[in-house]
């Protein structure tokens, strides 16, 4: 039946497949590669069959316009999957919400209760304090190499479990470990998401046992979390789970939001959060330090702005262009999700000729729509953050060319959340040292491996040695 949607019209151009697992077996260990290498001959709009599944691939800012603006509606639904469902309340969260009333309540929860510039202002003491303690564990690295990947995921980790609980679990509790559990479970490739009848294999993998364990840790913690707050037994300062039961006593969000839907958004927060911030931090660092000069030109600016001061400050950071390039510029060449979220069509759609039934998975590469030499140009493997300075493409939506936070409809609602943490945790970074590798580090200098997984870090830690300023 599902073949017989797709005979109706012309379909995109597909490499061809094995009987079976049709395209799966070229995926390869790092998807936004294999899928960039196989764009490059089957065109910006590509038919994957991956197992049963029928999967459209985009390519190209053009191809990515047409879906997020022109279709936006059409497209904005997400597939289901076993995990969403049993990890995320049924898909009670906002991510992995199918299009409709709920995910559209939800949405605005998020952006005018949660995420809001009034909100993300009022957690300025918590970046501040997580920054002061950064520098300190860095000043106590007494010049010699030390684990920045491991500082940086501790800063996000802390400054994520602050603002949505009201305070840290870090070390002290098991919670770091569940978080680290569901993003392994992200990242894991499942040979029932696209041939069910193989599903089993799944099974006898442990895999739906570890689903099941990890969705119940996950719930027992949370509730916990939303029983102390009810109860009063956290810090004065108002956090996510405060502003969620705000909202749910005051009916302030027009429908009733219940207990499961404020665990699952706050789930979202952690899946949405604290991977991805860390993920930028660590790649604008190995950027800089692959690139000194891009690193002092990026000195030279903050140290200029905030000459004769201990730290800089986030008004600070409203002057710093070449901060600001620099970000994007780590955020084209390494976007945290390169494949972005999947997103699913309700209707039937002509793309460029071709007829997409509805029901029809989409996978945007944002990995390679940033490399695509056509608009990026030919040093568009390069990392420069000078392409930025004189042109107004940025990543909230508007340039398709830049879509690291995606766009449309289902654009992340926290890109002024992530922005405004990763500018002042990067300004101080350099503002307070000077950098450099370890000698004996035995970094590639043409290509920095990459981890797989949902979110991609670097697959090594990044080891750096940092000294106090010579000037
Ligand atoms: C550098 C940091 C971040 C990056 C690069 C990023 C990227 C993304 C991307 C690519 C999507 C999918 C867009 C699409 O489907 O078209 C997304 C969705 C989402 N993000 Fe983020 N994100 C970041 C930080 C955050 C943070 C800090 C939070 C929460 C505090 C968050 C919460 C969400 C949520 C709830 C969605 C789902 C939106 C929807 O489906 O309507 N993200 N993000």
């Amino acid at each position: 039946k599902k073949q017989s949607r797709w005979k109706k019209g012309k379909t995109p151009p597909s490499p061809p497949g094995l009987p079976l697992i049709g395209n799966l077996h070229q995926l390869g260990r790092h998807t936004h590669r294999s899928l960039c290498s196989l764009s490059h001959q089957y065109g910006p709009l590509m038919l994957l069959h991956l197992g049963s599944v029928p999967v459209l691939i985009v390519s190209s800012a053009e191809m990515a316009q047409e879906i997020l603006k022109t279709h936006d509606v059409t497209f904005a639904n997400r597939p289901r999957s076993k995990l969403s469902q049993k990890l995320l309340y049924n898909n009670r969260d906002v991510a992995s919400a199918p299009y409709g009333e709920y995910w559209r309540q939800m949405k605005k929860v998020c952006v005018v209760h949660l995420l809001s510039n009034k909100m993300v202002k009022s957690f300025q003491d918590v970046r501040e304090d997580e920054i002061t303690l950064m520098m300190e564990k860095i000043r106590n690295s007494s010049s010699l190499p030390f684990n920045l990947s491991k500082i940086l995921e501790c800063l996000t980790n802390d400054v994520i479990c602050r603002v949505a609980l009201g305070r840290k679990y870090g070390g002290e509790t098991d919670f770091k470990k569940l978080t680290d559990r569901l993003s392994e479970l992200l990242g894991t490739f499942t040979i029932g998401s696209f041939v069910p009848w193989l599903s089993w294999i799944d099974w006898i993998r442990g895999w739906d046992a570890q689903l099941d364990k990890t969705g119940k840790d996950l719930d027992e913690f949370f509730e916990r979390v939303v029983l102390d707050h009810e109860d009063g037994n956290h810090q004065d300062r108002t956090d996510l789970i405060d502003a969620l039961l705000t909202v749910k006593r005051e009916k302030s969000a027009g429908f009733d939001i219940d207990r499961l839907s404020i665990k699952a958004i706050t789930l979202d927060v952690f899946v949405g959060g604290s991977d991805t911030s860390f993920t930028l931090l660590e790649w604008a660092m190995t950027e800089l330090l692959r690139h000194p000069e891009s690193m002092e030109r990026l000195q030279e600016e903050v140290r200029t702005i905030c000459k004769g001061k201990s730290r800089v400050s986030e008004d600070d950071t409203q002057e710093m262009k070449y901060l600001r390039a620099v970000i994007k510029e780590a955020l084209r060449l390494h976007p945290p999700f390169p494949m972005m979220a999947p997103h699913e069509s309700t209707e039937d759609v002509i793309l460029r000729d071709y007829h997409i039934p509805a029901g029809t998975q989409v996978m945007m590469n944002a990995w390679a729509i940033g490399r695509e030499v056509a608009t990026w140009g030919p040093d568009a493997e390069e990392f420069k953050p000078e392409r930025h300075l004189d042109t107004s493409v940025d990543f909230r939506g508007q340039n398709f060319e830049l879509i690291p936070f995606g766009a449309g409809r289902r654009i992340c609602p926290a890109v002024s959340f992530a922005v405004v943490l990763n500018e002042v945790v990067l300004a101080n970074l350099v503002h307070g040292f000077d950098w450099k590798l370890p000698e004996e580090s035995t970094e590639d200098k043409t290509d920095v491996a990459e981890s797989n997984g949902f979110s991609v870090h670097r697959e090594f830690p990044l080891y750096a040695i940092a000294s106090s300023p010579t000037i």
